[in-house]
């Protein structure tokens, strides 16, 4: 059973610089992967791609030939890939079938495209009727939201809108969450952001901020959002810093259990010890968010890899009781041999 992750956010939030880190973690941790551009605008890949929409049509033809913008051009360069449709799922379908591999697509940054227009909508679920691919959406919100409550309240709502569009389990992401603390104090924990905890304390910080003209009724439409957002309870957030090891597997292991990977694929994926210890929930321990990225950031950053060793060593007293001890040092290596890579290829 293939399974993949399809990776949305908007412009900038970092979605390239994941699926470039995602193809380097899981070649260390001995999953086959491999990327789909789904950018018809992007022709600079930062990673090796299998698959590239721009082989099919490209925006800078398509603004040409219909003398459109940017943003009209791409809808229309989706909505046109109609057409040879066929072929892309037959690409699509050797990468899963023959290669067996994981698959991470890589889309535009247009948010439109996950709140209401239906274009790729139509496509990811062509793909999951007709090959069985078990998705997951992962959804990059710039952790800088977070400095605004009003903007944050935004995002919010824009998370949701795509859960309900897309109708596919998804993960939510606060991405570049190293850059947090640079950004000044938080009137509320990090917990507090990404559970997305009772949203009337933020409302009195939304009338504070005095962004918009509209003043009383401003306010007004963003507490009906908030209380909206909080009906549904459906969106909390993770965190990212793609170059920090512990939340790549932290995030990585919330997306298996998202698409089910973890329930059986181990087999086709050949990282039978990165599933086994994910099953175990055994690499989701200690991980204190408020900690890791505001209250000790500095010291993390420097300790980190005495960390690690501290962790795991507390890991193999944990996990004597399902006796993967062997494994585990498989794992460490690998993880050790992509942290060397990682300095090398991650900008940030
Ligand atoms: N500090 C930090 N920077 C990051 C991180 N992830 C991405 N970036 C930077 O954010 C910028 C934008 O990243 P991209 O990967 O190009 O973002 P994108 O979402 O693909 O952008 P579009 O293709 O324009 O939609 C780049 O300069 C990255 O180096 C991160 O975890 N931490």
């Amino acid at each position: 059973m293939p399974f993949a992750q399809i990776v949305i956010g908007p412009p900038g939030s970092g979605k390239s610089t994941y699926c470039h880190g995602c193809s380097q973690f899981f070649n260390a941790i001995g999953r086959h992967s491999q990327i789909v551009n789904m950018d018809p605008a992007n022709d600079r890949l930062p990673y090796p791609c299998a698959v590239d929409i721009r082989d099919f049509i490209t925006l800078e033809e398509i603004m040409q030939e219909q003398s459109l913008g940017p943003n009209g051009g791409l809808m229309y360069a989706l909505e046109s890939l109609d057409q040879s449709i066929d072929l892309f799922i037959l690409q699509i379908k050797n990468l899963v079938m023959e290669e067996r591999a994981y698959l991470v697509f890589d889309c535009p940054g247009q948010v439109e495209l996950f709140t209401h227009h239906s274009a790729l909508f139509h496509i990811y679920k062509r793909l999951e009727k007709e090959l069985d691919l078990r998705f997951c959406v992962v959804n990059l919100i710039d952790c800088y939201y977070i400095t605004s409550p009003s903007q944050y309240i935004s995002i919010l709502l824009l998370a949701l809108r795509s859960m309900l569009m897309m109708d596919l389990p998804q993960v939510n992401v606060f991405s570049k969450i190293d850059m947090l603390k640079s950004y000044g104090p938080l009137p509320f924990k990090l917990d507090y952001y990404t559970d997305v905890q009772d949203l009337d304390y933020l409302l009195p910080h939304v009338e504070a901020e005095g962004t918009s003209v509209l003043g009383k009724n401003y306010s007004k439409l963003t507490a009906t959002i908030s209380e909206m957002v909080s009906d549904f309870n459906l969106v909390s957030f993770e965190v990212l810093a793609v170059d920090d090891k512990e939340s790549m597997i932290n995030l990585q292991s919330v997306v298996d259990k998202a698409n089910g990977y973890i329930f059986g694929a181990s087999e086709v994926g050949g990282d039978t010890v990165w599933a086994e210890a994910t099953r175990e929930g055994a690499l989701r321990e200690h991980y204190d968010i408020q900690e890791r990225w505001i209250e000790n950031k500095e010291t993390y950053d420097k300790q980190e890899p005495e960390r690690r060793q501290q962790l795991l060593k507390e890991k193999e007293l944990q996990e004597k009781e399902v006796n993967v001890d062997e494994e585990d040092d498989e794992w460490e290596s690998a993880l050790k041999e992509w942290e060397e890579k990682q300095g090398a290829d991650y900008v940030r």
